[in-house]
């Protein structure tokens, strides 16, 4: 692989309890490539969301990294200071999370959520900003019209859409989408994914998908990490995955899945 844009290595995470720590992330390491689409499965509880909002930096406590290093394009996040920081959160990485669509401002219009960011950020005033917030609606295929929009007055993909626009205002290196489509029917969720990796590829950006869907994953990931409790226990091909699981987890992850959506995934493997 070329030099990745992100190396976690050795990362441990711990919950820190009033008699015992919890040990939510346990020696992970793993890289991902420019241009690459990782996945990170598991289910619910084996340490993924930890493992995204460290490397945004976005963990509080009582979780506490006890060793380890998160290094994107080479630079150690967890040494950066809190202007680093703020530079760092949009430009570099950008993270939707599991219930981005309800996480724009309710009060606000759509245009005033892109100029906060592009204001803020890179200094635009109000007109600067509409032109640039009009160019990324059209790379996720929402109408310039939508600016003007409240966030109730768009649809739940809309919206989902909207804050995936919004976090590519500053084209960062890496998007982290930790079960960004859990809440949308599977048409929409497709059509979304379809949409980011046609974004990936125009823009250059790499994306560390998060799901306990291992199906939904195959389809669109390049390489898949799988994590059973706190430890990150196969990372192969996402075809391999589908094929050739080495790991039992893996093996168990897949035979607990209903067939139709197995025999769905064999043709999103094949295409
Ligand atoms: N604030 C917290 N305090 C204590 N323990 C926590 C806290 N947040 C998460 N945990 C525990 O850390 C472990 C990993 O949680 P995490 O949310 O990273 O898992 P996950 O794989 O992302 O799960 P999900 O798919 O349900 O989001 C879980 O056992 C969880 O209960």
């Amino acid at each position: 692989m070329s030099v990745p844009v992100l190396s976690v290595k050795n990362l441990s995470i711990d919950y820190i309890g009033d008699e015992t720590d919890f040990r939510a992330v346990d020696d992970v390491s793993f890289d991902i490539g420019p241009g690459e689409f990782f996945g990170l499965a598991g289910e619910s509880g084996c340490g993924k969301s930890t493992i995204a909002f460290a490397i945004s930096r976005l963990h509080r406590p009582p979780a506490l990294i006890r060793s380890g290093q998160i290094l994107l394009q080479g630079r150690n996040v967890l040494d950066l200071d809190k202007e680093q920081l703020r530079k760092f959160r949009w430009s570099e990485v950008a993270m939707v999370f599991q219930s981005a669509m309800n996480s724009l401002n309710p009060v606000l219009t759509i245009e005033t959520q892109f100029y906060d960011v592009l204001h803020t950020h890179l200094g635009m005033n109000r007109a600067q900003a509409r032109e640039r917030a009009a160019e990324l609606l059209k790379l996720v295929d929402i109408s310039v019209d939508r600016l003007k929009s409240y966030p109730h007055q768009c649809s739940g993909g809309m919206r989902q859409r909207i804050v995936i626009a919004i976090c590519l205002a500053l084209n960062p290196k890496l998007l982290i989408m930790d079960e960004p489509t859990t809440a949308l029917d599977v048409v929409v969720q497709r059509e979304i994914l379809q949409r980011i990796d046609k974004l990936r590829v125009e823009l250059g950006f790499s994306v560390l998908f998060i799901t306990h869907d291992l199906g939904l994953m195959v389809q669109v990931c390049d390489r898949i990490g799988v994590m059973l409790e706190g430890k990150l226990v196969e990372v192969n091909g996402a075809h391999d995955i589908y094929t050739a699981p080495q790991h039992d987890y893996t093996r168990k992850l897949w035979a607990s899945m209903p067939r139709l959506h197995g025999e769905q995934i064999r043709q999103g493997a094949q295409q």
